[in-house]
């Protein structure tokens, strides 16, 4: 690896007042996004066996993002959801969401973020309405439990509870129970009890798990629709690729850590004046420069242990380790004579 002569200057005290003056004025990790997830750790111990579900993820949501989140299972998902849902507590590293700490929160503080910062939408099509309620008295709930926040009094309500159900296409259910309505106009009603309060974030754990794919397509477009007219920030977990296909932004959960991300963009083809959307793959870098090279990079090149790095004028090259087939030699400024990129 090249590294530059080593600096024999010496730093002056001015020189280190400087430093921690620069260092203090320099805006804290996450100080403009929404949600704020640095260097999470969750342990689960059961039976004596620790299971270390998120392993330091780091994730920035910015406000008014629709951005999903993919990962095999087992990867921690479900985990940061609960978490950011505000119905676990992380066992260590800084949680943030629209200024509530998710790890120093009081019980209070829990019930309000839970009531009015969040709302959220399983997959379990049951686990989002109570059965004994209707359409409307299912989404009217969450403004009750309130009190302050919100419409107030019952007509007000109402009228809040009716402008939900029409903008996500479920007026003609008003009346009725979850049993007589279909997988879809449940999930579409759930989302419209998770936007009664108007919460900051939308977080749905595979919304479209339970559904054909024609109905997940009209789900997706439910969100679409609270995120466009509402503004609100959602968050959907899914294994579903035309939904991640669908978002400008998928983060890609590996080991309980967020490993790439797809950002999608369109553009306006010069000759035809056909819009495309364009995506690429980035991989995430933390505070420290640490990153984690995709499983099928390595496997490709047979990378494992340890790689050579070089850095170029405008990229860094890394290498498989050949220092054993190079036994002897001394790498100068590059591992093989010439360019290998
Ligand atoms: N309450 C718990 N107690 C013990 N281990 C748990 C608990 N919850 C999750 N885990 C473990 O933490 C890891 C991450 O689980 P998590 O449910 O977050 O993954 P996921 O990506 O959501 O998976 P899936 O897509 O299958 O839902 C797994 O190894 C899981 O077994």
């Amino acid at each position: 690896m090249t590294t530059k002569p080593s600096s024999t200057h010496r730093p002056t005290l001015d020189d280190l007042e400087r430093r921690v003056a620069e260092d203090r004025s320099r805006p804290a990790y996450g100080h403009d996004a929404l949600i704020t997830c640095d260097r999470l750790v969750r342990i689960f111990s059961t039976d004596g066996v620790e299971v270390q579900a998120l392993q330091g993820l780091d994730l920035l949501v910015r406000e008014g993002e629709l951005m999903a989140l993919v990962g095999a299972s087992g990867s921690g998902k479900s985990t940061l959801m609960n978490i950011l849902a505000g119905l676990d507590t992380p066992t260590a590293g800084a949680a943030r969401v629209a200024q509530y700490d998710l790890l120093a929160m009081s019980a209070k503080d829990r019930l309000r973020y839970r009531r009015e910062v969040v709302g959220f939408v399983w997959q379990q099509t049951s686990r989002n309405l109570l059965p004994y309620l209707t359409a409307a008295q299912n989404v009217a709930l969450p403004m009750q439990l309130s009190g302050g926040r919100g419409p107030r009094g019952r007509r007000a309500r109402a009228e809040r509870v009716m402008e939900l159900l029409e903008m996500l296409q479920v007026a003609d259910c008003r009346d009725r129970r979850p049993r007589q309505m279909s997988g879809g106009q449940q999930q579409r009603v759930a989302i419209a009890v998770a936007l009664a309060n108007d919460p900051a974030v939308l977080l749905a754990d595979e919304p479209t798990g339970e559904l054909d794919s024609h109905t997940a397509e009209e789900i997706f477009a439910a969100f679409r629709t609270a995120n466009e007219r509402l503004g609100t920030t959602v968050v959907i977990v899914t294994h579903d690729q035309a939904v991640a296909n669908e978002v400008r932004r998928t983060v890609a959960i590996r080991d309980g850590r967020t490993s790439t991300e797809v950002l999608r963009r369109s553009e306006v083809d010069a000759a035809t004046g056909d819009e495309r959307v364009v995506s690429r793959e980035y991989a995430m870098l933390d505070r420290a420069g640490r990153m984690q090279l995709p499983a099928e990079y390595m496997q490709a090149l047979g990378m494992r242990d340890r790689v050579a790095l070089e850095l170029e004028p405008d990229h860094i090259a890394v290498w498989p380790d050949d220092s054993e087939t190079r036994d002897g030699e001394t790498r100068d400024s590059a591992p093989h004579d010439g360019r290998r990129d």
